[in-house]
């Protein structure tokens, strides 16, 4: 037992994919489940994120598809694996708070539904995964499309009401009116993301289904764990 009170998975070698809309809580779980795991952890969001900084400085119209791949594959876009450190950087600058701010979030979906980015971005993400004996991986299509073997996909849901309520308590926003423009970015993602032709947001067919409306943080942690815990036994 751990200082958690509850068993570690001990000596985890593998990878666990989270997939799901924004809100669901993959962020704050990966995070958890590698530290729990004393596994490695790749924020691939944070990566499309970082990919839009470098297109937004070009200044390239979003619909010419070839300049937005051009700027991304002219910047250094760096993303650490650290569970306790974010690491984001840009022709090294460090954009972890501005890949989180609205201007960023308005323009990820359109960047990461360009199909050469996502053959860059996806390759990197597999070099950096290649790295690590264990690894948690959190994203859209990773259990799908980046990881189709991984030991563990764990696709999160949650009612869109309670996401939206999760992301205005986590930017500490109460006006009604901002979080139903909250609400109305998560639909519109939601949406975008579903439907693009390379990689849609969805369940892989051998995901887990995990909801995470009715439970905390800790609870959803403990869920991923006990399934790592049976998916390394299965093995
Ligand atoms: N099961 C949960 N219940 C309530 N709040 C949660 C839960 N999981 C995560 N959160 C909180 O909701 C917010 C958004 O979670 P995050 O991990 O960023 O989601 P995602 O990466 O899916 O967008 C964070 O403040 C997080 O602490
Ligand atoms: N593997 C991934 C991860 C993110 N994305 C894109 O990047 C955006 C931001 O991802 P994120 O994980 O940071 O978003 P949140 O769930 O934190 O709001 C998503 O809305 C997708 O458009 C993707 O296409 N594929």
């Amino acid at each position: 037992m751990d200082e958690q009170g509850s068993a570690a998975v001990g000596g985890f070698r593998g990878q666990v994919t989270l997939d799901g809309p924004s809100g669901t809580g993959k962020s704050s779980v990966a995070r958890d489940v590698a530290a729990r795991l004393g596994a490695a952890y790749l924020d691939t969001g944070a990566m499309y994120r970082a990919a839009t900084v470098a297109v937004l400085d070009a200044g390239v119209d979003l619909t010419d598809t070839d300049a937005v791949t051009r700027a991304v594959a002219s910047a250094d876009i760096q993303v650490g694996t650290a569970a306790d450190a974010e690491l984001v950087r840009v022709d090294g600058v460090d954009v972890a708070a501005r890949i989180r701010g609205a201007e960023v979030t308005r323009t990820v979906s359109p960047v990461s539904a360009v199909p050469a980015v996502r053959r860059m971005l996806v390759d990197r993400q597999r070099a950096l995964v290649a790295e690590a004996d264990a690894v948690v991986v959190e994203g859209r299509d990773i259990g799908t499309v980046v990881l189709p073997a991984a030991t563990l996909k764990v696709y999160l849901t949650a009612a869109p009401e309670a996401r939206a309520q999760r992301r205005a308590d986590q930017l500490g926003v109460t006006d009604p009116t901002k979080i139903a423009e909250i609400a109305a970015d998560l639909r519109r993602r939601d949406e975008y993301d579903s439907s693009r032709a390379d990689s849609p947001l969805r369940p892989a067919v051998d995901a887990v289904v995990v909801d995470s409306t009715g439970l905390d943080r800790d609870a959803v942690v403990e869920r991923v764990l006990d399934l790592a815990r049976t998916a390394v036994g299965a093995a």
